[in-house]
């Protein structure tokens, strides 16, 4: 067995968590085109071949694009269900023990899916791989940045019955010319409700965007934060205040943000003394789930075992879990490397 192969082994057998997931980019094409034949909703696309070579992004926007046109055949709690449903399936022979899953409300919203529906469906599943995988798991509710900000807040409102199912908020979509400070005071009332808060920043906006999210938001994490390393103040404070970043290696591939993955920024970040931890964004659209994302490092980035070590502990140092159970992974992960 060659070096990279054991690494490789060590990483897909590895307890690992999953911090920046979109459950609407977990729609595999077959999927949805059995969901949209139940609900006898026509897609663009004739088949799922013809929908998958639509899969070549030249950018976020791009991408998003297909991504709410895909999402809209889902219709009734049962599809949200199966939707998340895959997903854990998938995951769980990845490895995956925790996951904290992004849901994008007001997409649904405004197809006249209730936020009842959605989130029924999405909770259900969880509860389910809680029970029968032993999963553990976050709900962060998100919220469209490309429109306005009395939009998040009637979008709160929806939320209130359920915040008992609720972890955190975040903020997605398309970043460039929606900057985080558009939704201070939403944030602020989300903060008051004591929910954590996160933001996608820097992915393609500029290191303003990451500033705005730190001081104006005050985000518990970052979400991607690639640009951030254009600034060196910017990297001392998010060190200083030990955020979080999830990198999502193959989402920047296919975005563009990267233009390989030899020039991926992670390595750099974790060299910096920044938290990086690795997902996998939208895994349906980007060609890989959270071991296809950690094979991909491994085999083009020259990843050392050490690196592989603290990606995998910031993970879970990064995640909401509480502290005893974070101890507890830290301590599987500890005696797993030793062995090796
Ligand atoms: N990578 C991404 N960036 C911003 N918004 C998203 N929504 C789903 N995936 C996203
Ligand atoms: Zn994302």
């Amino acid at each position: 067995m060659t070096g990279s192969q054991t690494l490789l082994e060590l990483a897909k057998k590895m307890p690992k968590t999953e911090l920046h997931l979109h459950i609407e980019g977990t729609f595999e094409p077959e999927q949805m085109f059995a969901i949209a034949q139940r609900n006898h909703v026509a897609l663009t696309y004739a088949t799922v071949d013809e929908l998958k070579r639509a899969y070549q992004f030249e950018s976020l926007q791009d991408f998003l694009d297909l991504y709410y046109q895909g999402m809209s055949v889902l219709l009734h709690e049962q599809d949200f269900y199966d939707l998340t449903m895959a997903y854990l399936k998938r995951v769980h022979d990845d490895n995956v023990v925790h996951v904290e899953i992004f849901f994008d409300p007001q997409a649904h919203l405004e197809r006249g899916v209730s936020f009842e529906t959605q989130i029924k469906g999405i909770y259900g599943a969880l509860k389910d791989a809680e029970r029968d995988f032993g999963m553990t798991f976050k709900l962060i509710m998100s919220f469209l940045r490309h429109l306005e900000e009395k939009d998040a807040f009637d979008t709160l409102a929806l939320a209130k019955p359920y915040l008992d199912w609720i972890d955190g908020v975040g903020l997605d979509s398309s970043e460039v010319g929606h900057p985080p400070e558009k939704f201070v005071n939403v944030f602020r009332e989300c903060k008051s409700l004591g929910l954590k808060v996160t933001a996608h920043a820097g992915e393609e906006g500029p290191p303003a965007y990451v500033w705005q999210a730190i001081d104006e938001i005050g985000v518990d994490r970052i979400d991607h934060g690639n640009r951030a390393l254009e600034d060196n103040n910017l990297i001392a404070t998010i060190k200083q205040k030990a955020l979080t970043l999830t990198v999502c290696p193959l989402s920047n591939l296919k975005l563009r943000v990267v233009d390989s993955l030899v020039e991926h920024p992670i390595r750099c970040m974790l060299r910096l003394g920044l938290n990086a931890t690795v997902n996998s964004d939208d895994p349906a659209y980007f060609g890989g789930y959270m071991n296809d994302n950690y094979a991909a490092l491994v085999e083009e980035t020259q990843l050392t075992k050490e690196e592989l070590y603290r990606l995998a502990c910031n993970g879970f140092e990064g995640s909401w879990l509480d502290q005893p159970t974070k101890a507890k992974h830290l301590l599987e992960l500890k005696t797993l490397f030793s062995q090796d």
